[in-house]
C-alpha cells in the first residue's frame, strides 16, 4: 500500500435490515472504502443508496453481517460498551439537521460543556474549551447563554460543528451536514470545515447527495448506487470525466450558474440534448 495508513477503512462492508422475522433488505452489498488522515473524502449517492446507513455502521448504530471497519488499525466493528464510549472522542457526527440533534433546553454551554463533563473535564477547563470552540466556529461569545432555538440555521450547524470538535476527534462522520441550509449559507459552512480541517487535521467522511456539494470540500468521492460503489476515485477526476451513467446523472443535477448551460444540462437529462 501506498500513502499513509488509513484512519479509517472499511472493508466488503455488508448491512441488513430486518423488514421482518423471516426477510431482510440489504442496504449495503459490500462497500470497500478508507479515510486517510487530514482527509475528506466523500459517499455521494441519491436519496435510498446507503449512505446514512453506511454513516451509521461506522458510529456503531447499525450492526453488519459481514465486512469489516477498522479504526486506526483497531476493528472496530462490532464495538460496543466501553470501546464505543472510547471511541467517541476520535469519532464524531454532525447530522442534516442541527435543531433535532441539539437539546432545545440546554444552553449553547451547556450543549458544548456537556461531552467534556462526562467525559470527565473539570467545568473550568469545560469552560476554556467552549470559549475556544465558539471563537473557531465565530459565533459571538455571548452566544454561551443563550438557547439553540434562538438561533438561524447555520448558526445551529456551527453549534453542533462546535459540538463535535469540543473532544477534539480525529475523524468527524458529516451526514448531509449542509443539505438544509440555503445556498448562500453552505458555503460558509463548508468554508468552516475546510479552515476547520487545515487547523486540526480532523478527517471528514462526507455523506451528501450533491456532488456540487461534495466537490467543493473533498480530496476523495465515492459514489453509492442502490448499496453498491459504482465509482470512486479523486473528486476532480470524478466529476471531470464521470465514467459511470449513474455519476453522470448526478452530475448533471450539480446546478450551474449560467442559465444556457443549466438548460443545455435539463435537456440532457431529459435525453432531448
Ligand atoms: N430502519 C430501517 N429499516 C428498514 N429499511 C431501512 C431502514 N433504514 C434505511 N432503510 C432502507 O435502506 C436503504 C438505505 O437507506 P439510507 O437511509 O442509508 O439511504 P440514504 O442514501 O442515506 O438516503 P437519504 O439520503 O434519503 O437519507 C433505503 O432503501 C431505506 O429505505
Amino acid at each position: 500500500m501506498t500513502g499513509p495508513a488509513p484512519l479509517l477503512a472499511i472493508e466488503d462492508l455488508v448491512v441488513d435490515y430486518r423488514l421482518s422475522r423471516r426477510v431482510r433488505f440489504r442496504a449495503l452489498k459490500g462497500i470497500s472504502l478508507d479515510v486517510k488522515p487530514g482527509e475528506c473524502v466523500g459517499l455521494v449517492g441519491e436519496s435510498g443508496s446507503g449512505k446514512s446507513t453506511l454513516g451509521k455502521a461506522v458510529l456503531g448504530l447499525a450492526a453488519p453481517e459481514s465486512g469489516r471497519i477498522t479504526f486506526d488499525g483497531e476493528d472496530i466493528t462490532h464495538a460496543r460498551g466501553a470501546t464505543r464510549r472510547r471511541l467517541a472522542s476520535d469519532i464524531q457526527v454532525v447530522f442534516q439537521d442541527p435543531y433535532g440533534s441539539l437539546d432545545p433546553t440546554m444552553t449553547v454551554s451547556e450543549v458544548l460543556a456537556e461531552p467534556l463533563v462526562v467525559a470527565g473535564t473539570s467545568r473550568a477547563e469545560a469552560r476554556t474549551v467552549v470559549a475556544d470552540m465558539l471563537d473557531r466556529v465565530r459565533l459571538p461569545a455571548d452566544a454561551v447563554h443563550r438557547y439553540p432555538g434562538e438561533f438561524s440555521g447555520g448558526q445551529r450547524q456551527r453549534i453542533a460543528i462546535a459540538r463535535a470538535l469540543v473532544r477534539r476527534p480525529r475523524l468527524i462522520v458529516c451526514d448531509e451536514p449542509v443539505s438544509a441550509l440555503d445556498l448562500t449559507t453552505q458555503a460558509t459552512i463548508l468554508d468552516l470545515f475546510l479552515e476547520l480541517q487545515r487547523e486540526t487535521s480532523v478527517s471528514y467522511l462526507f455523506v451528501s447527495h450533491d456532488l456540487g456539494v461534495v466537490r467543493r470540500i473533498c480530496h476523495r468521492v465515492s459514489v453509492l448506487y442502490q448499496g453498491e460503489i459504482v465509482e470512486s476515485g479523486p473528486t476532480a477526476a470524478i466529476t471531470r470525466a464521470p465514467e459511470h451513467p449513474y455519476t453522470q446523472r448526478l452530475l448533471l443535477a450539480v446546478p450551474v450558474a449560467d442559465p444556457a448551460r443549466q438548460a443545455e444540462r435539463r435537456a440532457a437529462r431529459l435525453g432531448l440534448g
